[in-house]
């Protein structure tokens, strides 16, 4: 591979960009992509994915590079270098790379990625709480596995097509796909492709969304004709699923307490050609009292750490704080306990996260049965899925009955 001047430089702008002016890695790619519209694909795919390498692997390029926050721009260009060097790329002549002591790398890299927390590069506090909550086995597994590119997801939208048939469409305009033997409606793409530019997607014949995102609305078992209510809908990846699953009929409610996501929810909502939904901002507590023992499922997916996710957000390994999991702790212990009113008498609850951590999940659902809230519902069933064990996302997900 031959290292481009501009790219690199884009590279490098985005991680001042992220590291140190602490904004969102995916908005900065977006921005620093819009650089120069002659880029091609694969350029695009280089500064993108150079960059999500380098952040992922922050801690342990730092340590061997031996450089600290903030970086200055010779430092970010240091960081660029170990991840070239460790890569086998041959450095050009530039005054940027001069003097890049290329063996003291590869030593430095062979000693510090004998340790965990370096080797995946993982903030101190978070490889204990990830050994602590998961035990030293899982959470080796899982920190790598959090490190490796996610694969793209299509969930098929069954309100206007059908898995075969999206298949065909999307070989129409040169995206292969592969079937995913326990995700009913899911595709993968063969190439990492952008398919928001497609006539399917415009058509509204698939949406994005991780497969094991997919298994959510799944363990709600709705029905047609029933009120279900999405309380955490955010821009809607599961109510869109939903509505699919619920064919269009009967009354779907996503909420959020952000006004601008619902807003997103609408648009994909009229793109996917669903009917039976309507959105609520919850700016106050009347608008859950108003459901209270009405709805006949309630997903509540909860807002979380993210750790489970972390393949798609590299950079929330930076961001996360100890303070920040307390603090969506409680807001999940309010929700659970506020939002499952809504449940009827014999209705169905589903509690989940992207997270992996029992403290956010089953410890949660625990804590809610036990408590006065909780007292009229069971736990039917629970799934802890890990990125290590399935290849895609964290998730958890929980499935309560009301007592009828
Ligand atoms: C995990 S995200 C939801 C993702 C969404 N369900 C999807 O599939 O695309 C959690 C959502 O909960 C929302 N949220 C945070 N606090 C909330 C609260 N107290 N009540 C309702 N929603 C809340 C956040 O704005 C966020 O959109």
């Amino acid at each position: 591979m031959r290292l481009h001047r501009n790219l690199v430089f884009a590279v490098i702008d985005a991680l001042n960009m992220i590291f140190n002016e602490r904004n969102y890695a995916d908005k900065v790619i977006e921005k620093v992509l819009k650089y120069d519209k002659r880029w091609g694909a694969r350029d695009r795919g280089f500064i993108a994915e150079t960059t999500y390498e380098i952040v992922r692997y922050k801690r342990l390029y730092a340590e061997i590079a031996e450089v600290y926050e903030p970086y200055s721009r010779a430092n970010l260009f240091r960081l660029f270098a170990v991840w070239a060097v460790l890569r086998g790329i041959p450095l050009p002549d530039w005054k940027q790379l001069e003097e890049t002591p290329v063996r003291r790398i590869k030593g430095r890299f062979d000693e510090l990625s004998k340790t965990r927390k370096f080797r995946e590069s993982f903030p101190d506090w978070l490889d204990e709480l990830g050994e602590k909550a998961l035990g030293n086995e899982l959470w080796t597994k899982e920190s790598a596995a959090l490190n490796k590119q996610a694969e793209v997801i299509l969930r098929t939208n069954t309100l206007k097509t059908t898995k075969a048939s999206l298949k065909k469409a999307l070989a129409q305009e040169e995206i292969e796909t592969t079937t995913l033997n326990e995700f009913p409606q899911a595709l993968k793409l063969s190439v990492r492709k952008n398919v928001f530019v497609t006539q399917a997607f415009k058509d509204g014949l698939f949406e994005v969304q991780d497969a094991s995102s997919q298994l959510v609305a799944d363990y709600l078992e709705v029905q047609p004709g029933q009120r279900v209510v999405d309380a955490c809908a955010g821009a809607g990846g599961k109510t869109l699923h939903l509505a699919a699953l619920m064919q269009n009929k009967g009354q779907l409610i996503a909420m959020d307490i952000y006004e601008s996501k619902l807003k997103k929810l609408k648009i994909r909502a009229r793109r996917n050609g669903v009917h039976n939904m309507e959105t609520r901002v919850i700016d106050s507590t009347k608008v859950i009292k108003k459901l209270h023992g009405k709805a006949d499922r309630v997903l509540l997916d909860a807002p979380c750490s993210g750790l489970g996710v972390i393949r798609r957000n590299p950079d929330s390994k930076w961001k996360l704080e100890p303070e920040f999991l307390e603090r969506i702790k409680g807001i999940q212990k309010d929700i659970l306990r506020d939002y499952s009113k809504m449940v009827k008498p014999g209705g169905k609850l589903v509690y989940a996260t992207c997270s992996i951590l029992p403290e956010e999940n089953a410890e949660q659902v625990v804590n809610f049965l036990n408590s006065e809230a909780g007292e009229s519902f069971e736990l039917v069933k629970e799934q802890n899925i890990y990125a290590s064990k399935s290849g895609f996302d964290g998730f958890y997900m929980a499935l309560l009955t009301k007592k009828a």
